[in-house]
């Protein structure tokens, strides 16, 4: 009986400390609407996201699902219709154009898809990666060839991005994004234009950031192999967050378990094969037991 279980848990309404107060980064529950011509497109619909200092979180979803959308607010560049995005201790929502740019400049890395975009076509690597950096020339460029060591292409430091292969570029571009020492890189399909082969060197390259240089990495990606490359990965559906995977690699044994994601509200979202499969439809049966719930489809028996 759910109230006796409940009373035997010491239930009622227990005081909650503010929504990820201790993560790095803050979404909560997150709206971005667009207008085009009288259409309106809610590419965010109320999406929660967590990530906690140090983490590499990967984000897929399909096409249309939000997730450069959800980018797009992360580095700065769009600001959302309505919630709450904090990371660290900027406040997404309340910033100025000139906190905006400070916020761009100190606190976020950003890699993009193209690699074309990503790097200054007439600068060397090494260039490229010591355009961001402050002091003496000398120690900047000693600074770049340590970042392009890092990511494993320090062998390109003089040539230009004309020069290198794509699974190159795309790696310089992500020792260009550290340069600054940001505390969260964002990339947005980085090895979208990448064989599968030069994609896994580039990822490669973003977990030796996460884990040598301890930076935050949020990773955009359609590529469905990545929940095994990375220990958290969140699966975006109509602009909210709908899943997660977590990676468990314990003493070589490797486990990987889908969790559904519960909003703010108490709302999740199950999967519609197992809908259907049990005939779930309007209503469902809750019960709350020692240590789980259980749902039941309407009209089974108690
Ligand atoms: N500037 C814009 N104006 C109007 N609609 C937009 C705009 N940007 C995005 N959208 C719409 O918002 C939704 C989410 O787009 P978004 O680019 O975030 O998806 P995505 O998951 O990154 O897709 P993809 O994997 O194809 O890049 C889509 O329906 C898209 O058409």
């Amino acid at each position: 009986m759910s109230d006796s279980t409940l009373q035997a848990l010491g239930g009622g309404a227990k005081p909650t400390a503010q929504f990820g107060h201790d993560a790095l980064v803050a979404c909560d529950n997150l709206v971005r609407i667009f207008q085009s011509g009288s259409v309106e497109v809610q590419a965010l619909q109320g999406l929660d996201l967590l990530v906690d200092e140090g983490e590499m979180v990967a984000v897929v979803g399909a096409s249309g699902s939000g997730k450069s959308t959800l980018l797009a607010v992360l580095s700065g560049m769009d600001a959302p219709t309505a919630g709450r995005v904090r990371v660290g201790r900027w406040d997404l929502m309340a910033m100025h154009a000139k906190e905006r740019v400070a916020y761009r400049r100190q606190m976020v890395g950003f890699v993009w898809q193209q690699t074309s975009r990503n790097l200054l076509p007439y600068l060397t690597a090494r260039q490229n990666v010591a355009v961001p950096m402050r002091g003496p020339r000398r120690q900047r460029a000693a600074r770049a060839d340590e970042l392009l060591d890092l990511v494993g292409v320090g062998h390109v430091a003089d040539r230009q991005p004309q020069e290198m292969s794509g699974g190159e570029q795309q790696r310089v571009a992500i020792a260009t994004a550290l340069a600054n020492e940001p505390q969260l890189l964002l990339a947005d399909e980085p090895t979208g234009e990448l064989d599968t082969a030069t994609a896994r060197d580039v990822f490669d390259a973003l977990r030796t950031a996460n884990r040598e240089s301890g930076t935050t990495v949020v990773v955009v990606t359609h590529d469905p192999a990545v929940s095994g490359l990375v220990e958290r990965t969140v699966a975006i559906r109509d602009g909210r967050t709908s899943s997660e995977v977590l990676r468990r690699d314990t003493g070589g044994d490797v486990t990987h378990e889908e969790y559904a994601v519960m909003d703010r509200a108490g709302r999740l979202q199950v999967p519609r094969e197992y809908r259907e499969a049990l005939a779930m439809t309007r209503r469902v049966r809750l019960a709350l037991e020692a240590d789980h719930l259980s749902v039941w489809p309407d009209g089974s028996p108690r």
